[in-house]
C-alpha cells in the first residue's frame, strides 16, 4: 500500500469530532475504497485542553500553519463561520490542497470566488454536508442531474424550524411554546435566530439555485421570511383546507415579465429564490416530512419528480457526508484529477420576490351583510389577481371568509392584502400564509 493520504481537520465540534471518530473506525474500508490510507495530520482548534480525546501530537491552535503544512494533501474545515474559514481555504488551494466543508455560511456568500480559487489551483471543494446534512443532495444535483434541466428545487432544509411546526401541528400550540419545547430538547441552540428567522435555510436555499440553475446566488439574493409570526391561527387554517405549514426554500425557474414557469409570456428565464411558511397540501410528499427531518423535493424536465429525505443535522450523519466528500476528494487526489466543479455559465437574473409568482390563503372576519362579499372579491380583482376558491363559515357579526388565490406576482398579492385590512367591511386580516403545491 502506497504512502498515506494526510488530512488536516479545522474544527473539533459537534461535527469535526465526529469525523475524527468516524475516520478512525472506518480506517480500513476508507483505505479499501481509496487506494491509499486516509490519515489525520493535525487538528486545529481554539482550546486544546477541551479536547482529552485527541492525541495531543495532532493538536494545534495554528489553523493557517497545519492546512500550509507540507505533509497535509486535504483539508476538513469544520469550524463555520465566514472568518477565518475564508482565508483558510484559500490558504490551502493555494498550496495545492482540496478541501471538504460542512460550511454553508461561507459557501452562500462567497461560493463563487472560492469555487474559482479551486479551480485555478486545480483541487476540489466539496461540501455536500452543507445542505441538509447527511442526505445525498448536492453531487446528486451536480452530478447524477448534469444531464437534465432542473426547473425546481423545492425543500424542508432546516431541522429546527420543522421540529417547531411539527409540533405546532400536533399539539396546538403557539410558536413561543413550540420554541421552548424545542429549546429546552436540545433541537433549538440557546439563539435560535439563524434557524428561526430563516438565515440557515436562506444559506442552503442559495447554495441549491447555484447548483440547480449554474448560477451565482448568494444568500443575500435570497427572499427571506422565517416562522416567528405563524401563528395557532395559520396552523388550524391550514388543516381546514387540508394542508400543514412548513418553512419551505424554494428555488425555481421563472420568466420575466412576471408569468410562471410553466411557458408564460416573459421575456427570457430568471431564477427566483425563497424562503417563507406555506402551507402545502397534506398529500404532498413534503408534508409528511415530520420533527427535525429534512427533504428536498426535485423537479427535472426528463426525470419528472424525484423525493431527497433523511437527517439534515447531528454530529453523525453530517459527519457521513464529509466523510463521504473526503473518500471522492481523495479518490481523485490518488487518480491525479480534480472532480467536476461548480459551472455558473447560465447567469440567469435572480428574480425579485415582487415579481415571483405565488399563490396566498387569506382568511378574514367580516360582517355577513349583502355586498361584502363582492366588495372582497373586487378588491382582488383590482390587483388583477384571480381567486380559486371562497369559503364562507358562519354568520351574522362573525362571519369569516376564507379565499385561496390563483397564481400571481407576489407584489400584487400583497398589495391586496393591504387593500383589505384598510376596507371597512373587514374588521380583520385573521391569516395569510402563501400556499404551495396546490392544484
Ligand atoms: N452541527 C450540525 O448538525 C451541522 C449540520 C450541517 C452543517 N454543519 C456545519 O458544520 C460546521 C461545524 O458545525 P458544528 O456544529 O460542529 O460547530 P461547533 O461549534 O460544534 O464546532 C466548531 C468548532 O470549531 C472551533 N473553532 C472555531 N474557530 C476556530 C479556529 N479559528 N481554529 C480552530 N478551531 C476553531 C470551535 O471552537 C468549535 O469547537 C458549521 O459550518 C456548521 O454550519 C453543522
Ligand atoms: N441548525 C440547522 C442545522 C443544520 O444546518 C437545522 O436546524 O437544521
Ligand atoms: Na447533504
Amino acid at each position: 500500500m502506497s504512502a498515506p493520504l494526510r488530512v488536516a481537520l479545522l474544527g473539533c465540534g459537534t461535527v469535526g469530532s465526529a469525523v475524527l471518530r468516524l475516520l478512525d473506525e472506518q480506517a480500513g474500508d476508507i483505505t479499501a475504497r481509496v487506494g491509499r490510507p486516509v490519515e489525520v495530520a493535525g487538528v486545529a482548534v481554539r482550546r486544546p485542553d477541551r479536547h482529552p480525546g485527541v492525541p495531543a501530537g495532532l493538536l494545534t491552535t495554528d489553523a493557517h500553519a497545519l492546512v500550509t503544512r507540507d505533509d497535509v494533501d486535504l483539508v476538513v474545515e469544520v469550524i463555520g463561520g465566514i472568518d477565518p474559514a475564508r482565508e483558510l481555504m484559500l490558504a490551502a488551494f493555494a498550496a495545492g490542497k482540496s478541501v471538504v466543508s460542512a460550511n454553508k455560511a461561507l459557501l452562500a456568500d462567497d461560493g463563487v470566488a472560492l469555487h474559482a480559487a479551486a479551480a485555478e489551483a486545480g483541487v476540489d471543494l466539496y461540501y455536500e454536508a452543507a445542505v441538509a446534512g447527511a442526505i445525498p443532495l448536492l453531487r446528486p444535483l451536480r452530478e447524477s442531474l448534469a444531464g437534465d434541466q432542473l426547473t425546481r428545487v423545492v425543500g424542508i432544509v432546516n431541522g429546527t424550524t420543522n421540529y417547531i411546526l411539527s409540533r405546532m401541528a400536533e399539539t396546538g400550540a403557539g410558536f413561543a411554546e413550540a420554541l421552548a419545547e424545542a429549546t429546552e430538547l436540545g433541537y433549538a441552540e440557546a439563539d435560535p435566530t439563524a434557524d428561526v428567522d430563516g438565515f440557515d435555510a436562506a444559506a442552503k436555499a442559495a447554495i441549491l439555485a447555484s447548483l440547480a440553475f449554474h448560477t451565482p446566488v448568494t444568500a443575500a439574493d435570497v427572499h427571506r421570511e422565517g416562522i416567528a409570526a405563524v401563528s395557532a391561527t395559520d396552523v388550524a387554517r391550514a388543516a381546514e383546507i387540508g394542508c400543514t405549514v412548513k418553512l419551505l426554500a424554494i428555488c425555481e425557474k421563472v420568466e420575466r415579465g412576471g408569468r410562471g414557469g410553466e411557458g408564460g409570456e416573459g421575456h427570457g428565464a430568471s431564477v427566483a429564490v425563497r424562503v417563507h411558511p406555506a402551507m402545502i397540501p397534506t398529500s404532498h410528499p413534503l408534508a409528511s416530512v415530520g420533527g427535525a427531518f429534512n427533504a428536498v423535493f426535485v423537479e427535472a424536465e426528463a426525470a419528472g419528480q424525484l423525493m431527497f429525505y433523511g437527517q439534515g443535522a447531528g454530529g453523525e450523519p453530517t459527519a457521513s457526508a464529509v466523510l463521504g466528500d473526503l473518500v471522492a476528494v481523495a479518490r481523485n487526489r490518488v487518480a491525479g484529477v480534480a472532480g467536476p466543479g461548480t459551472t455558473a455559465y447560465a447567469g440567469l437574473p435572480v428574480a425579485p420576490m415582487a415579481d415571483t409568482p405565488t399563490r396566498y390563503h387569506v382568511s378574514l372576519d367580516v360582517a355577513d351583510v349583502p355586498g361584502v362579499l363582492a366588495q372582497v372579491a373586487q378588491e382582488f380583482a383590482a390587483h388583477d389577481v384571480s381567486i380559486s376558491t371562497v369559503r364562507q363559515d358562519g354568520s351574522g357579526e362573525a362571519a369569516t371568509l376564507v379565499i385561496v388565490t390563483h397564481r400571481a406576482p407576489d407584489a400584487a398579492l400583497s398589495a391586496t392584502i393591504s387593500a383589505l385590512r384598510g376596507m371597512p367591511a373587514v374588521r380583520a386580516v385573521t391569516s395569510v400564509l402563501r400556499v404551495e403545491g396546490l392544484q
